[in-house]
């Protein structure tokens, strides 16, 4: 749905992205992160055509979005970071005016707001200006208007943010269930639980570019995680050391005659890949391959941790 090649795009000296890569499939939800700077704003800003790329390529579905920017942008849906509403107006009007742009009329525009209200928790505020909410509301109001046109693409640029514990979990299910409806998504986020709840793949962006791109699962396997060994004996110290075969390194406890009295094995998640990612140089790239590209529609591994009792 969304095929951006090699996009270059500088601020005088500056290279906010540098070959900047990215394949979104239908369906698909893109977890996009990086820490600040790395480009990922600058990323949505090009799709949605705010910002001309020096170099690159970006296609929306069957069309050229850089030559064919009109027809590309009524594919997408986006959230940007720094909200962009009418405050004096109420949210329902906000959201007509949306629907409108995105060619909605009549009875489908009222029932496309009807579902976006319901499903963003906003159907209380609805005939209330939009400059009266709190930030987090506002930030559903910016997330309605996104979807309000059910369009195939949705960039949304950190929608989140201060939202609290329940009005988080409604945006990520509208979020899901757009994509359940075969929408692709780019969600770029500093939270990084979101991306397992969503069950995102993920694209990785440092310095302009992605520089680890794949599902959750195939991104951390290859990554350490961490044996937790407590003793029978009280005088000795919990044993944590990072195991990339956690079957093989407790033998080899047990057979030291020491003995356990609790075994856990941490398995990797999306802080330590994020971690990990921190500790190479951008030139370099992870430590391991990475999958460009993949669209591997494949179950998530979160981070978690197993535990097993032992026999003292
Ligand atoms: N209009 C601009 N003029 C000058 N520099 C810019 C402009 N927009 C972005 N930059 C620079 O480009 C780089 C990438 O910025 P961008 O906002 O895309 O990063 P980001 O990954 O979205 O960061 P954050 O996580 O903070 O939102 C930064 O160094 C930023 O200062």
């Amino acid at each position: 749905m969304l095929v951006t090649n090699g996009l270059v795009k500088s601020y005088g000296r500056h290279r906010a992205l540098d070959g900047f890569d990215l394949t979104v499939e239908p369906g698909e939800i893109v977890g996009l992160i990086g820490h600040n700077g790395a480009g990922k704003t600058t990323f949505v800003e090009i799709v949605t055509g705010l910002v001309r790329p020096d170099a690159g390529s970006v296609r929306i579905g069957p069309f050229d979005a850089l030559s064919e920017g009109r027809d590309a942008r009524r594919l997408v849906g986006v959230a940007p970071q720094e909200l962009a509403l009418y405050g004096s107006v109420t949210v329902r009007e906000n959201l007509r005016l949306l629907a409108g742009l995105a060619g909605l009329r009549g009875r489908r525009r009222d029932a496309g707001i009807t579902r976006v209200l319901e499903e963003l928790q906003l159907s209380a505020v609805a005939d209330r200006p939009v400059g009266i909410l709190s930030g987090g509301q506002r930030r559903r109001v910016q997330a309605a208007t996104a979807m309000v046109g059910s369009p195939p693409l949705l960039l949304l640029d950190e929608p989140t943010a201060g939202a609290d514990p329940e009005t988080r979990s409604a945006l990520l299910a509208a979020v899901r269930a757009r994509a359940e409806t075969g929408a692709a998504v780019v969600y770029t986020t500093h939270y990084l639980p979101e991306l397992v709840d969503l069950d995102a793949t993920l694209a990785i962006a440092r310095a302009g570019r992605v520089i680890a791109r794949g599902t959750q699962e195939e991104l951390t396997r290859h990554l350490p995680g961490e044996l937790r060994v407590t003793f029978a004996d009280p005088a000795e110290p919990e044993l944590r050391t990072p195991t990339k075969d956690p079957g093989a390194d407790l033998a080899a406890l047990l057979a030291s005659g020491r003995t356990p009295a609790s075994v856990d094995v941490h398995r990797p998640g999306l802080d330590d890949l994020y971690h990990s990612l921190e500790t190479t140089t951008p030139e370099a790239g992870p430590t391991e391959p990475t999958t460009q590209q993949s669209t591997v529609a494949q179950a998530a591994a979160p981070t978690r941790t197993e535990s097993h009792d032992a026999a003292a």
